[in-house]
């Protein structure tokens, strides 16, 4: 199906045409009630869309086009556990890894592993090979393996934190694991190597660096099983590692990497803060699954969000998009996002294998308010570009210092109205200001942005907000008729990579290579 073909998406084209002149002033002049209009609210959650420059026969036109993609009946398919993911063909079954006592008996056997073993790290019944207890824990993974539980990890620590230190290393460049080793102990550390495939270059070039550290100390091998443990789907490869079989928690092919914070990915996460906030996480997912599941179009919230990426990418002609989390705690977000977004929907084959007509998954960026405010928000404010942002804000902090948090909300709330509402040339004059400078003083406004509210930053709050944008990449993928569970995009660098590395070491003819990748081997190779 070409879904541009169809009379729903045609229809959102002569709409988008008489909607793309005006301006949000203008529609919230029109509607007193644009708020309480283009609002939701669920368990907690509250999401204000009134600033994305849509009416209401907008949102019907767009739920008209879920319904001409079957959505639901693609749902239903993921739920089935089909291999909807089908150039793996592979089932997308995230969803099962939170559904507490509903979960498949292998999930739930995991996650008593996962409990037991958090257990003998926090009580001091797990020893290193000197008999000392472990003080520091270190996730080697990278991608998916990485970036959900080091973002979860810097958003909940405040709050939680057992008394245990827990880092994360990824690049492969040395200057990211060795400075950490440096200021390690290798009696009292340990590692936990994540990887879904065991394949990734930069994880078990990783790994081998830090098995390398252990036994300089250890001078023994029988060290790397109280030091070692893998989480990953290929039992063999964890083996050939050397670490034991009982040192590896199991995941699963039907877990993509950047949907597997919820499996045993999430393992450092648990270390770092606790077992039971780890299960709220899950529960807070859960629950936000059961309401993407159970709840129509029209106060769907992950529908919702993806319908107005949509709308933006596709007939407002922007090509990227922000995440502004006015909350210090989520500066990962925005790069746990990208991943999310961009790695899934970034794509231009369609699920029958032909070119899409249309424009897929935004640019997504962004940084913590107010940071990006005195860094890149002028290019929002003046730059004519269309950005949508995502403003993530929380009702109450947990650092209770005096005239910070109020500041930070007014900081936000400012933001979205200066971006929607801009400054007309009549206002900068009745402002007094001098003719000459009055050009540069207008703001043009008519910025899209959603603003989500949680309730506070809680690991429940949390599960719901990462579930809500998982589902939200689902949604988008079936609209544009895309597989968003593979990544083939990301293997031709691997391949390239892989016969380079022994050209920059000396080795070889480059000649297959192009005259830039040749002559960048001889300046590199020194
Ligand atoms: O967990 P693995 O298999 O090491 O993969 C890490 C990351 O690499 C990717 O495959 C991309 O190269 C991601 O999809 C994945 O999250």
């Amino acid at each position: 199906m070409n879904l541009i073909e169809t009379p729903a998406w045609q229809a959102l084209a002569a709409h988008a045409e008489k909607l793309r002149p005006q301006h949000l002033r203008q529609l919230f002049a029109d509607d007193p009630d644009r708020f309480q209009r283009f609002s939701l609210q669920h368990d907690g959650l509250l999401l204000d869309f009134s600033k994305q420059r849509i009416t209401a026969e907008t949102r019907t036109l767009l739920q008209e086009l879920a319904r001409t993609a079957r959505l639901d009946e693609w749902k239903q398919k993921m739920l089935a556990g089909e291999p909807i993911n089908h150039t793996e063909q592979r089932a997308v079954r995230h969803m099962d890894l939170r559904a507490g006592e509903q979960a498949p008996p292998e999930v739930r056997a995991v996650l008593k592993r996962m409990r037991d073993f958090c257990e003998q790290i926090h009580s001091g019944a797990w020893r290193g090979f000197s008999g000392d207890r472990i003080t520091d824990v270190v996730n080697i993974g990278i991608g998916g393996s990485d970036l959900g539980p080091r973002m979860a990890t810097r958003a909940l620590i405040a709050r939680h934190h057992p008394n245990l230190d827990v880092h994360y290393i990824a690049n492969i460049d040395a200057a990211d694991i060795a400075p950490l080793l440096a200021r390690l102990n290798p009696r009292t550390t340990l590692f936990i190597v994540a990887s879904k495939t065991f394949t990734t270059l930069e994880t078990l070039t990783n790994a081998r660096s830090a098995r390398d550290w252990l036994l300089a100390a250890a001078s023994h091998e029988s060290a790397i099983a109280r030091h070692f443990v893998a989480i990953s789907t290929n039992l063999e490869l964890t083996r050939q590692f050397g670490i034991a079989s009982e040192n590896v928690f199991e995941f699963w092919d039907w877990v993509g990497g950047r949907f597997s914070l919820w499996s045993a990915i999430g393992l450092s996460l648990a270390l770092a803060i606790g077992w039971r906030p780890f299960e709220q996480l899950l529960a807070g997912a859960h629950a936000m699954d059961r309401h993407f599941i159970e709840t129509p179009a029209a106060d769907n919230l992950p529908l919702t969000l993806a319908l107005l990426s949509l709308w933006n990418t596709d007939f407002l002609d922007a090509s990227t998009a922000a995440i502004l989390p006015y909350a210090q705690s989520f500066a990962l977000l925005p790069a746990y996002l990208q991943q999310l977004e961009m790695e899934s929907n970034g794509k231009q084959t369609d699920r029958d294998g032909q070119p899409l007509s249309v424009a897929t998954s935004p640019i997504l960026w962004g940084e913590a308010g107010t940071n990006g405010q005195h860094s890149f928000y002028q290019l929002f404010h003046q730059g004519g570009r269309i950005i949508p942002s995502d403003f993530i804000v929380l009702r109450t902090s947990d650092f209770p210092l005096p005239g910070h948090h109020v500041s930070l909300l007014a900081n936000c709330l400012a933001q979205s109205a200066a971006l929607a509402f801009g400054q007309t040339a009549d206002e900068v004059r009745a402002a007094g200001v001098p003719e000459a400078l009055s050009p540069y003083k207008i703001f043009p406004g008519n910025q899209p942005s959603t603003t989500f509210v949680l309730p506070a930053l809680t690991p429940y709050t949390l599960g719901q907000l990462l579930a809500l944008f998982e589902h939200k990449v689902f949604c988008l993928g079936v609209l544009w008729n895309l597989n968003s569970f593979d990544q083939w995009g990301v293997e031709l660098g691997k391949q390239l990579a892989s016969q380079l590395t022994p050209l920059l070491e000396g080795d070889g003819d480059a000649h297959g290579f192009d005259t830039s990748t040749r002559g960048l081997i001889a300046a590199l190779r020194g």
